[in-house]
Parts: structure tokens; C-alpha cells; sequence
């Protein structure tokens, strides 16, 4: 597998490459907040208020559902009156009850480790909201325990898909009054991700592009992606994730402040030492910082700080600002370019974004 920046602009390759549509499933992300809206109101998300609001919300997936937890729980921010989770793992935690609010997130509707939970949520009487494909094992349990559940009409895997997945449990927490979110909302959501499509569209060459400068940055280096604010380290994480599973490449993600306790000391170590006698630049660490305008003034202090010690030791910086009012619309705009950029990422080393045979291979290991 070579790098090859060339490939980001040849409109063949681009196409030839990516038999499964990631790049055009990337680009739907704004019919999919729209189909995931409006399937939520169909399904009539607002119910899970009728007992008035939990005492917790727990959601559960894993892999491209799971993300849907950490986005609800940052877009309801630091104010919200009651604790968000994500679990991804086989068990409900021992403090979760019938007071609580389980929702089970899972694409396929098969995730065993998904189902698993959302089994033990019915048995202990929690309120269950679940969001998965059609006619799958999820919905059963949900019918079976008569939850509201609504059916997204997933095309492929469950990361390309991550806003039908996401916006019905915006919807729920709106119901909740946990946070505004209305139609005019996902609108400009939408509208926001459609500028993005057609900003990182693969006929725009790489020097506008923005997804494929991302991935031109980030090409030969390990990354470490850093988020300033909750929605921007979800993003950071989405972002590793998908470098991950579409690129079949390696990053490191953190949130700030916490990452300035401890992976700012890689500066200094043998990943970011500059040798000018190799062939290469001999320096394979990459700061990517996502920033948010909702920056904790002490974090912009250890943000600024941070990135001036990286440039100061010659290691590479890139950054993404992230824009909108609703802090929705700009964790959207920052996973939208991490969703391009990864993909491109891939399609550059002239690897096939969509599968994930090492994922496959695992599953398949555990169930002989
Ligand atoms: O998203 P569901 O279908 O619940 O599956 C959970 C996760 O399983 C993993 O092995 C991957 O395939 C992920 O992309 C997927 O998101």
C-alpha cells in the first residue's frame, strides 16, 4: 500500500476505488439527518417523555452506533440536569432502574453486545427507546416490551450512517427539554452538511478541498487528534475511529484538558524527533486540533500553549474550527471533514474505505 496524493485528484480512481460508496455516503449525511428526523417524528420519539424525564440516560451500541451516545450527551452539554452514559459493553451497570431511560442504538439491529443490554434494560423495568434497521432482533425485543422503536433505513455499514442513527435521540432529548431542537434545527444541520459535501466533493481539487487536504496532512504520520470542548473531542474520537475503519489507519485521539496531562509529553519523544539525515522528515506524529468556540478560557490558555510547544519542536499542526450556533451544527461540521478526510485517506494508499475484514475475521473467530 503506497501513498499516492495523486490518486486524491483522479476523478477515476476516486469512483473505481470505492466500489461500496463511502465518498456517497459521506455526501447523504444531510438527507440523513432529514430521513432521521422525520422517521423519529413518524415513530412518535416524543413518547419516551410520557413518564416526565428520568433520573439517567444510558445509551447503548457499540463501533458506528455507540457514537450516537457520546453526541447526545455533548450536544446536552455540561448544563444538563441529569447524567448522559454511553455503554458499550454486554452489561447495564447495577445502578441503572426503572426510573432510568435506556436507549439501544445498533445499525444492524444485531449487535449482540447491544442486545444484550437492551434485554436486561426490559427485564429491569427501565424505559427502552430503541433505533436500529428494520425487522431485526432489536426491534423485536422492543416490540416484545412494548418500546417505542423507530426503524432507520440504513444503505451499508452503521458509521456511514451516523446521523439516521444519531437524530432520533436529538429528538428524544428535545421531548425531554434536555435541549432545543426543532425541524428549523436539523434544517440548518443539514444545510450546513450539504456545504460541506459540495465544499469536499471529489471534483474539487485538493488544494480547496478540505477533506483532502485533512488527509494529505495526515498521510505518513500518526495522528493525534485532539478535541478543545465535549463536541469537539467526540468529533476527535469519531475522527480516530474512522481513520481507523475506513483508512485501516492508526490514531491516537484526547480531549483537552486532559490530553495536557499526559499525551503532550509524545512532543518530546522519539515519534516527534526530526532526523535530517533520514530519508523521510523522520518525524511520524501529527497534532490535529479540532477547536469549538465553546472553549473552556483555560483550555484555550492550554490550547494555544500546546500548539505553540508543537511548533516549536517542528511538529506538524493542523487545525479545524468548528462553526454554527447550535452545538449540533458544529459537531456535524467537524465530523463531516473527518468522514471525507478519512475516506480520502484511504482512497489515497488505494485502499477500499468500506470493508473492515479485520472486524469481520474477529466476530467470525468467536463464533466457531
Ligand atoms: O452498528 P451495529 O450494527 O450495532 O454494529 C456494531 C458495530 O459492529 C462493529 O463490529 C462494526 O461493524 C461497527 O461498524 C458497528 O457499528
Amino acid at each position: 500500500m503506497t501513498w499516492e496524493p495523486g490518486r486524491l485528484d483522479d476523478q477515476r480512481h476516486l469512483s473505481e476505488a470505492d466500489p461500496g460508496g463511502m465518498l456517497l455516503a459521506v455526501a447523504a449525511s444531510a438527507a440523513h439527518v432529514r430521513t432521521g428526523y422525520r422517521t423519529a417524528v413518524e415513530s412518535r420519539v416524543e413518547r419516551v417523555a410520557d413518564q416526565g424525564r428520568p433520573r439517567a440516560i444510558a445509551v447503548a451500541g457499540m463501533g458506528g452506533s455507540a457514537i450516537a451516545g457520546d453526541i447526545l450527551a455533548a450536544v446536552a452539554g455540561n448544563g444538563a440536569p441529569l447524567p448522559i452514559v454511553t455503554l458499550r459493553s454486554y452489561q447495564l451497570p447495577g445502578w441503572i432502574g426503572a426510573t432510568d431511560l435506556v436507549i439501544a442504538v445498533s445499525g444492524s439491529g444485531d449487535a449482540e453486545e447491544t442486545l444484550s443490554v437492551a434485554t436486561q434494560a426490559v427485564r429491569r423495568g427501565c424505559t427502552l427507546l430503541a433505533v436500529g434497521a428494520p425487522g431485526s432482533q432489536l426491534e423485536a425485543i422492543a416490540t416484545q416490551a412494548s418500546a417505542v422503536y423507530v426503524p432507520v433505513p440504513l444503505g451499508g455499514q452503521s458509521r456511514a450512517n451516523i446521523w439516521l442513527l444519531t437524530t432520533p435521540l436529538i429528538v428524544a432529548a428535545a421531548a425531554l427539554r434536555l435541549l432545543p431542537a426543532d425541524a428549523d434545527l436539523f434544517e440548518r444541520v443539514a444545510k450546513s452538511l450539504e456545504d460541506i459535501a459540495h465544499r469536499c466533493r471529489p471534483s474539487s481539487e485538493s488544494f480547496i478541498n478540505p477533506g483532502k487536504s485533512l488527509a494529505l496532512d495526515v498521510a505518513g504520520t500518526v495522528p493525534m487528534i485532539w478535541g478543545s470542548s465535549p463536541v469537539a473531542a467526540v468529533a476527535a474520537y469519531r475522527l480516530a475511529c474512522q481513520l481507523n475503519t475506513n483508512a485501516k489507519y492508526p490514531a491516537g485521539y484526547g480531549e483537552l484538558p486532559e490530553a495536557a496531562h499526559n499525551q503532550v509529553a509524545v512532543f518530546d519523544g522519539p515519534m516527534a524527533e526530526r532526523d535530517i539525515f533520514a530519508d523521510s522528515a523522520g518525524q511520524t506524529i501529527r497534532l490535529v486540533m479540532l477547536r469549538d468556540v465553546e472553549e473552556h478560557p483555560q483550555v484555550t490558555r492550554r490550547r494555544e500553549a500546546a500548539l505553540r510547544m508543537a511548533r516549536e519542536r517542528d511538529v506538524p499542526v493542523s487545525e479545524l474550527m468548528a462553526e454554527g450556533t447550535h452545538p449540533l451544527e458544529r459537531m456535524a461540521m467537524l465530523i463531516a471533514l473527518g468522514d471525507y478526510a478519512s475516506t480520502y485517506l484511504a482512497l489515497g494508499y488505494g485502499i477500499d474505505p468500506t470493508p473492515v475484514s479485520a472486524i469481520t475475521e474477529l466476530k467470525a473467530r468467536i463464533s466457531q
